[in-house]
């Protein structure tokens, strides 16, 4: 169906040349044509246009009251005038109004074409940015559920509350806990919850990296700097520009490439290896560790200087022994989005199985609580028992 376009005028000649005019340059529209204010408003009670073009004197009801009725009812509404008594005033006030565009009678066709091509071009934009805006916010709604943090104890209250207030900031941020306890949920939502999230997200586990390579993987090399540099490299801190460095494991970095964070972190500049220039960088840093790095420090294998740098804020996670009211919400969670991920019927669990979860000891925190229920949904009834938590969870 062809989109619409309305003229509105009570002199019949000029409605019919406007039509004619305007549907020989553009095939794509159906043109409709109303002899008064009233005539139009009723229609646009019925259907939508897509522009509405409007004489301003009309009989029943005018050009402006048409306009100020017309976008109360519609406010997307675009709306060309045509006047006779087009003068200066007139015109800066329909378009206070809303009015999109001011044509003085008699009409210039070419002015009259242009006028109404850019219009219908900008209806067009306008739906291109509201699909883009609902997309996006899909997007964001996708990625926030992604890195959904669940539970409802006052622990996790407490760190979404934390969450909440840091993710307005750029400060640095240190996570701390147990493996599996979530550190690095927390570092994703803070980014995702941040202005940064239009930024990338960059993730270094400076556990996995050796220690004769991470000041390359951070900083970035020039071919021929060492061995093996066949190209040139990025590192991670100019790949996070205008985004988030998340720096995982980051008691577990040598005492070497300790030095030079602090020095990129100080100077907000780094060096890639084998190169004298030095690259700006705009990043935010979170990391996180299992370790105790006030222990490390008294045992001197970290730098207590890189400490105070990376801990403006300090974020806790505990582990999940110590909420173990989080843990019913956690199971609803996991079953349906492993039921999802798998394509698998979802499994309800009976009050006697979360209970008897709920007993055990989780030394493994919530990554090994999801691996339980995932065990459970494959292993036990359906809903899943106390008797399924005994024979399939060994403690
Ligand atoms: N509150 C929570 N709600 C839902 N899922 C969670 C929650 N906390 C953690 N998880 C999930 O548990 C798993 C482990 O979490 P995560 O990787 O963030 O832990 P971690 O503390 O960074 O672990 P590690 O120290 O071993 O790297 C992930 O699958 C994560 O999505």
């Amino acid at each position: 169906m062809k989109q619409k376009i309305l003229i509105v005028e009570d002199e019949a000649a000029i409605s019919g040349a406007i039509q004619s005019i305007l549907s020989d340059e553009m095939t794509e529209y159906d043109f409709i044509v109303a002899g008064d204010g009233l005539e139009a408003y009723k229609l646009l009670e019925k259907e939508d246009f897509e522009l509405i073009i409007s004489d301003m004197k009309m009989p029943k009801m005018t050009g402006n009251e048409l306009l100020t009725q017309t976008l109360k009812l519609k406010p997307e509404s675009t709306f060309i005038m045509i006047s006779a008594f087009g003068d200066i005033d007139t015109a800066v006030g329909c378009i206070r109004e809303g009015a999109y565009d001011f044509i003085e009678k008699p009409i210039d066709i070419n002015r009259l074409i242009t006028s109404v091509k850019n219009a219908l071009h900008r209806e067009v934009l306008k739906k291109e940015n509201r699909n883009l805006q609902s997309e996006n916010s899909n997007l964001k709604k996708k990625v926030n559920k992604k890195y959904q943090m669940v539970g409802d104890s006052p622990a996790l209250k407490e760190i979404q509350d934390i969450i909440d207030k840091v993710s307005l900031s750029d400060a640095r941020v240190l996570i701390t806990g147990p493996n599996g306890a979530g550190k690095e949920l927390v570092a994703h939502a803070i980014h995702a919850q941040s202005d940064r999230n239009r930024g990338p997200m960059v993730e270094v586990n400076c556990a996995a990296i050796p220690s004769e390579l991470i000041e390359s993987e951070l900083f970035g090399h020039m071919k021929g700097s060492f061995t093996g540099a066949i190209k040139d490299k990025q590192g991670k801190f100019e790949l996070a520009t205008g985004g988030t460095i998340f720096l995982d494991e980051v008691g577990d970095m040598s005492l070497s490439a300790q030095a030079k964070v602090l020095r990129a972190l100080q100077e907000k500049k780094v060096s890639p290896v084998g190169s004298d220039k030095e690259i700006k960088i705009d990043v935010r840093v979170l990391a996180a560790t299992n370790k105790d790095l006030k222990k490390e420090i008294e045992e001197g294998k970290f730098r207590e200087d890189l400490f105070h740098r990376l801990s403006v804020i300090e974020i806790s996670v505990p582990s999940l022994n110590e909420r173990l009211d989080d843990i019913p919400l956690l199971i609803k969670h996991f079953s349906k989005i492993i039921s999802e991920e798998q394509g698998t019927p979802k499994k309800d669990f009976s009050e006697a199985a979360i209970t008897s979860l709920q007993k055990l000891n989780w030394t493994g925190n919530i990554r090994e609580l999801r691996n339980v229920v995932e065990r459970l949904m494959i292993l036990g009834e359906n809903p899943v028992e106390a008797k399924d938590v005994d024979s399939f969870v060994k403690k």
